[in-house]
């Protein structure tokens, strides 16, 4: 049996599995697999096609993927704010690779990436979805780019496609630390009261995935999918704003319940007669800059050698940063003196005590960093 027939039995077992108290412990382990299976659809596809590249470079100071059905205006939207032309076409699948444009706002240079338009079950391997979404994954910020003349559902099943791919928009991570050791076994704090889960049910889950032992401090009252987020740390959480193109071709009264249905992360535009542009571009640029800073983001304190670590100033990073970034955040050609650093606060093995570490050690909010050169 493929992959695609395991995650549809699964999704099958769950739909038939009413949700109830007694089934709570089985569902759990059923979701537990079905993240398993659908990471596994996202390993590169060996057999596919080499060198069609999505693998467009990262450049300037974020990347924004529009991801889309078919038709939506994406491509337009690229050639009207950058200086690159994505071609336009009236029929579906126009663009079937990765193109990039530059938005530059306020000194920013921003990466805009148009996409192939996806279809359904895109996730799943249909078309070139799969590629498509895996690239949102590596977005700073997602536009969810919706056609108003279509249907109401767009935004849902775009939802849908990302989550599938182990994108979660407009979410924080879990306050959860998991710590894998080598040995003496798998120990569950917990500083607030679990009302969406239990132990017994995180520690067959932990067991599922073979781990033995690990240190879980659980500080957030997390629901049994938030703990296999964590666990399997495949998770990408990513800002996302809903662009709502070809307002020209709807009646007022259908642009007043969508203006009313939409929250302050929709964006309604048309490229065709220029309408809302502007505001795009500064929503764009506002939720960037949020990304960047907490509370997405993370902040490292920096400390000299027998002084204190100054906390009013700190260098802010994103997501996954690592002793490298904060190497680069101090000044360019440090990283090529580096020797260690010491790391005390969260990702540090040994917290409260501090942690010799190397360049790629990811940092986590509020650590504090010491840099030894050559
Ligand atoms: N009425 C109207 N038409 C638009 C607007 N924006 C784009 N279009 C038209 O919509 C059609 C599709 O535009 P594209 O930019 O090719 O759409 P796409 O999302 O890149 O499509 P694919 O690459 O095929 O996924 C073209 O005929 C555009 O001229 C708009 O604001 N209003
Ligand atoms: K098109
Ligand atoms: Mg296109």
């Amino acid at each position: 049996m493929g992959i695609v027939e395991k995650i549809e039995e699964i999704e099958k077992e769950m739909a038939r599995t009413q949700k109830n108290k007694a089934t709570e412990y089985h569902l759990g382990l059923l979701k537990a697999k079905l993240a398993k299976y659908r990471a596994q659809l996202l390993e590169p596809d060996k057999k596919g096609p080499k060198g069609e590249g999505f693998d467009v470079m990262k450049s300037g100071d974020a990347r924004v993927c529009m991801i889309g059905f078919p038709s939506v205006g994406k491509s337009t939207l690229l050639s009207k704010t950058t200086k690159t032309e994505s071609v336009v076409g009236a029929y579906e699948f126009t663009t079937l690779t990765a193109i990039p444009g530059v938005l530059e706002y306020e000194g920013a240079r921003v990466q805009l990436l148009d996409l192939p338009g996806i279809v359904q079950d895109a996730a799943k391997g249909r078309g070139r979805g799969r590629q498509v979404v895996s690239v949102a994954k590596t977005a700073d910020l997602i536009l969810l780019m919706i056609d108003a003349t279509k249907s109401a559902e767009q935004k849902k099943m775009l939802e849908i496609e990302l989550e599938a791919v182990g994108i979660r928009l407009n979410t924080k991570p879990p306050d959860v630390v998991f710590k894998p050791k080598a040995a003496g076994g798998v120990t569950i704090t917990c500083t607030v009261k679990l009302t969406k889960t239990d132990e017994r049910t995180l520690r067959s889950i932990m067991q599922n995935y073979k781990i033995h032992s690990a240190d879980v401090m659980i500080r957030e009252d997390i629901s049994t999918d938030e703990f296999i987020d964590v666990l399997l740390g495949t998770r990408k959480y990513i800002p996302a704003l809903t662009v709502i193109n070809k307002i020209d071709g709807v009646s007022m009264e259908t642009l007043d319940s969508m203006a009313r249905e939409g929250d302050g992360r929709t964006i309604m535009i048309s490229c065709e007669i220029d309408l809302g542009i502007d505001w795009l571009l500064e929503a764009i640029w506002a939720k960037l800059k949020l990304a960047v800073y907490f509370p997405l983001g993370c902040r490292v304190y920096t400390k000299r050698r027998g002084e204190q670590p100054d906390l009013s100033d700190p260098i802010c990073l994103r997501q996954g940063a690592t002793i490298e970034t904060v190497c680069h955040g101090i000044h360019r050609g440090l990283a090529s003196h580096f020797k260690y650093a010491l790391v005390w606060g969260k990702s540090s093995k040994f917290n409260p005590q501090p942690q010799k570490v190397g360049l790629t050690h990811h940092v986590q909010d509020e650590d504090v960093v010491s840099i030894f050169t050559k």
